[in-house]
């Protein structure tokens, strides 16, 4: 069985991730992307799924671990009885193949190790032959190669499908192992230098972080999550996937198991948010190039998600020989919601080319044209019912949020063109817009009874995505009708402090059975909320809460069970760390009166 979700720490090359355990396990891979086959598959499944474990011989957990400073090198250190040791595991960025490299160190006395590398190609289907040439073993299926060597050569043998290793490190020696994906009709792959690369990884990782424009109390956190949200970038298109894994469910048992490993262009562009806020100009720039090219065509053929490259089909399976994260099923690559219309993804585009042309970011000439379109687009759709940013799987519905986002595409397209009128567009069409979207979802959206924001029009029920009224401009923080959906929020949708995206009870607006967990990014909205609302010391207090639901490497899932203390959902997920950071940047600030 895999572990829990929080027991996993990330290592990746900015083209695809892996997921090491605390037991010194990978048992997520997929390779050479992050949406292609996984090569272990143990996360969703189990061990014959295909995992790479290197750990001393009969021990259990690692007795820690942590990321080498601001980097995405994992150390992960055991003390035994004979001797301790380290693991530093990492993905160099990449020339030609990818390679994940484990680098076992001995510190003191001396320590047995194992390794058993379990290579299942096809998301655990494919058992791989096996042969031995050129100093590597070499695993074959069908159109996937792995490469195995270590420096000094250890000696491997084959053993229940799988490639075991026994050696003992002591005192001061090393051995590197390295494991490299290769198209299985190229010959040997380049070899690497594991220690070269190593020294390559910290540094790279190290100028990056540096440039980090964010000074505050949280520095740590912020930097972390900056690092997983970069490392969730895809190098060669700019791309940004929502997490780097499919399946891992937002209810234990349950049927709640999406693929994230694609870019929804509303995760990509808050996730540029977050890196532009930081001061990461260069990544807005590779995915507004990224975007431009996604979207090129008519834009009411514009999707909400795209694969890595701008993929446009990304067909939902069901892969039944994987029983599922503790048995949650189905497990799900593709993913259907790609044909949703959800409207708030325009607002959500514009305001981010919005901020970035604002931030300075070099005009692009195709990107107003782009734009243009997508008021067209809004001009003729914003009446439409949609299935809105929860991407829900029932009747479309005139979703508040999803209206308010329609106001955010116009009020940022007025503010362009009056900022630069020679950019051209129809300034009196879009303020005409702005302004029948403001007043219908005010009228229709509101509850003056109960004094709060619905999640349609006409429905009692309450929406997280509510609480990102003030912090879009809709309406001002101190407008009575924003203080009481915050309050109405707090009231009835959240579990033991922490936030629901909607209610879950009786027939929910998803059209799924069972439940799920407290979405995390709803409980940063709400540390937002109350900061804007004035009431900063709570909003301090949820946010500092919020920090310690972290993994003991900085990560955080999509969502969290308070009851049974646990992460749920895919992981880790762009969605959550995105929030951590506006929080953390926007608790900067000077306190509104408390
Ligand atoms: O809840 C049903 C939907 O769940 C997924 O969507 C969620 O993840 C997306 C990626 O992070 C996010 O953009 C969206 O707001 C979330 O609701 C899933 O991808 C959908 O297929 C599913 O219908």
């Amino acid at each position: 069985m895999a572990a829990l979700i929080e027991d996993y720490a990330l290592i990746g090359d900015l083209q695809t991730a892996a997921l090491v355990g605390r037991d010194g396990s990978i048992d997520w891979l997929c390779l050479p992307r992050f949406d292609s086959p996984a090569c272990f598959a143990a996360l969703l499944g189990d061990r014959d799924n295909g995992h790479w474990r290197l750990a001393p011989a009969g021990a259990g957990e690692c007795t820690r671990r942590a990321y080498a400073e601001d980097s995405l090198v994992l150390e992960t250190f055991w003390e035994t009885d004979t001797g301790s040791v380290k693991v530093t595991d990492f993905m160099p960025q990449r020339d030609t193949a990818p390679d994940v490299v484990r680098i076992v160190e001995g510190l003191s006395g001396s320590v047995d190790m194992l390794g058993v590398l379990r290579l299942r190609f096809d998301y655990g289907s494919a058992i791989p032959w096996m042969r031995r040439t050129d100093g590597h073993r070499v695993a074959v299926a069908g159109p996937d190669s792995a490469w195995l060597r270590s420096e000094p050569p250890v000696h491997t043998y084959g053993q229940d499908f799988s490639t075991r290793s026994e050696f003992t490190v002591s005192q001061g020696d090393s051995v590197a192992f390295v494991l490299t994906w290769h198209p299985s009709h190229h010959p040997r792959p380049p070899l690497i230098d594991p220690h070269e690369s190593l020294r390559h990884s910290l540094e790279d990782w190290r100028t990056w972080a540096a440039r980090c424009a964010y000074r505050g109390p949280h520095r740590e956190a912020v930097v972390r999550s900056l690092i997983t949200l970069k490392a969730l970038t895809y190098a060669p298109t700019g791309g940004i996937v929502a997490a780097p894994t499919t399946s891992l469910p937002e209810e234990i048992g349950g049927v709640r198991n999406w693929d994230y490993r694609y870019c929804w262009l509303r995760d990509s562009t808050l996730t540029l948010g977050a890196l532009l806020s930081a001061g990461y100009d260069e990544e807005a720039c590779a995915w507004r190039d990224w975007l431009l090219r996604a979207a090129a065509g008519n834009p009411a053929d514009l999707q909400i998600m795209y694969g890595l490259a701008g993929e446009r089909r990304l067909p939902e399976a069901e892969l039944p020989w994987l029983a599922g994260y503790e048995r949650s099923a189905p497990v799900r690559i593709g993913n259907s919601a790609v044909h949703q219309l959800q409207l708030d993804v325009y607002g959500e585009v514009m305001d981010s080319l919005y901020v970035a042309r604002r931030a300075g970011m070099g005009a692009e000439p195709h990107s107003w044209n782009m734009q243009r379109a997508f008021m067209e687009f809004i001009r003729d759709h914003w009446r439409e019912p949609d299935e809105g940013l929860w991407e829900v799987r029932g009747p479309r519905r005139h979703f508040v949020h999803s209206k308010v986002m329609a106001w955010v595409a116009a009020d940022r397209a007025v503010r362009t063109l009056e900022a630069d009128p020679a950019l051209g567009g129809d300034l009196d069409g879009w303020r005409a817009i702005r302004e029948a979207v403001h007043r219908e979802v005010c009228e229709k959206g509101y509850d003056a009874e109960r004094g709060t924001f619905t999640q349609s029009y006409g429905s009692s029920e309450l929406d997280a995505a509510t609480l990102l009224i003030p912090q879009v401009g809709f309406l001002p923080p101190d407008d009575p009708r924003v203080v009481g959906t915050v309050d109405a929020i707090r009231r009835d949708l959240t579990l033991h402090g922490l936030v629901r995206r909607y209610s879950v009870e009786g027939r929910p607006v998803d059209g799924l059975p069972g439940g799920e967990g407290v979405f995390l990014v709803c409980s940063f909205w709400l540390a937002d909320a109350l900061y804007l609302t004035g009431r900063a010391k709570e909003a301090r207090a949820l946010f500092e809460r919020l920090l310690t639901l972290r993994n003991d490497v900085g990560l955080l899932a999509e969502e969290y069970d308070p009851v049974a203390r646990r992460q749920l959902g895919n992981f880790p997920q762009a969605f959550s760390h995105i929030g951590l950071v506006g929080t953390a940047l926007a608790l900067t600030g000077t306190d509104p009166a408390d």
